[in-house]
């Protein structure tokens, strides 16, 4: 089985072709292809381009602990790049179909830069989806243990918890991250950042992301904390987003409909061998 790996600003991902499978991927193959010991490692797979009646391409987009994200941005710079390389797509714009809607990618600077329209951003609570009553969640309090974060939830197809903080570093997100990712108010998980407004056109995150962890950038929650921030009155658009791994500029227009601009490098390409799957760890 091929597999291109790339990563977007240190999130990467495996893009495996379904020409180049004999069989539907399951969630124990997908949890040990992406292990970071027992397999190739990556914060998730990318199956495309699979047929779609909505757009030029489908992708269905995974994450290391099996389950299926309706939306990646990362992953869809990273799926738009690999269209590009294998020469399915030109300079002119092309859209993809993933569960959390369709999306328009744009390719810059021969692949290395590509810009996604990722749909818009929507606070309401059944959307999200968040418990309780319909209505937007804002400044909403969440307890964590004996703590209690203000937060804001958004989706821009999948789901996330934004709480601002006067700092936020590494430590935090890897601290409160998993109790957030699946705490009771969301039915579905949630990736989590914890956001550090910089300046009114900069901010800054830690990422928890939902069945992967901590990563070290994540373009769905670039937006998302960016369009939190936006509404909160503390940012303006154009937003850059500095994250671990790097920056990624999230532009917001006045109905919340998100453009993300940010890298791919490509890291390799090659076969997974037949062993892989046939392996069991003891402790996973
Ligand atoms: N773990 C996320 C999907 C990947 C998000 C992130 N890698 C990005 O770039 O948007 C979820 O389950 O919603």
């Amino acid at each position: 089985m091929r597999f291109y790996k790339y990563h977007a600003l240190g999130n990467d991902y495996l893009v495996i072709n379904p020409e180049d499978l004999s069989s539907q991927l399951t969630s124990e193959q997908i949890q040990i292809i992406c292990h970071r010991n027992f397999g190739i490692g990556s914060d998730g797979i990318l199956l495309g381009p699979l047929p779609s009646t909505q757009a030029q391409f489908g992708l269905r987009i995974f994450n290391p602990d099996g389950s299926e994200a309706e939306k990646s941005g990362n992953g869809l710079r990273i799926f738009s790049r690999y269209l590009w390389d294998t020469g399915l797509v030109s300079a002119a714009p092309f859209s993809i179909e993933t569960l959390g809607g369709v999306v328009q990618s744009v390719i810059q600077d021969g692949g290395k830069i590509v810009q996604v329209e990722m749909g818009t951003v929507s606070f309401w609570s059944d959307d999200i989806p968040v418990v309780g009553d319909r209505r937007e969640v804002i400044k909403e309090q969440i307890n964590v243990g004996d703590v209690t974060f203000t937060f804001c939830a958004a989706t821009i197809g999948n789901p996330h918890c934004v709480i601002s903080l006067t700092e936020v570093d590494a430590a935090i997100a890897k601290k409160y991250g998993s109790i957030l990712e699946t705490h009771p108010f969301f039915p579905n998980r949630t990736n989590v950042q914890f956001m550090q407004v910089l300046n009114r056109h900069t901010i800054k995150i830690e990422i928890w992301e939902r069945g992967a962890g901590y990563t070290l950038a994540s373009g769905s929650s670039s937006s998302a904390a960016a369009a939190v921030a936006h509404t909160l009155g503390l940012c303006d658009s154009p937003i850059t987003v500095q994250m671990p791994g790097g920056e990624i500029l999230i532009q917001i227009n006045d109905d919340f409909k998100i453009s993300m601009t940010g890298s791919v490098t490509k890291v390799a390409q090659g076969e997974l061998s037949a062993e892989l799957s046939d392996f069991t760890p003891l402790h996973p």
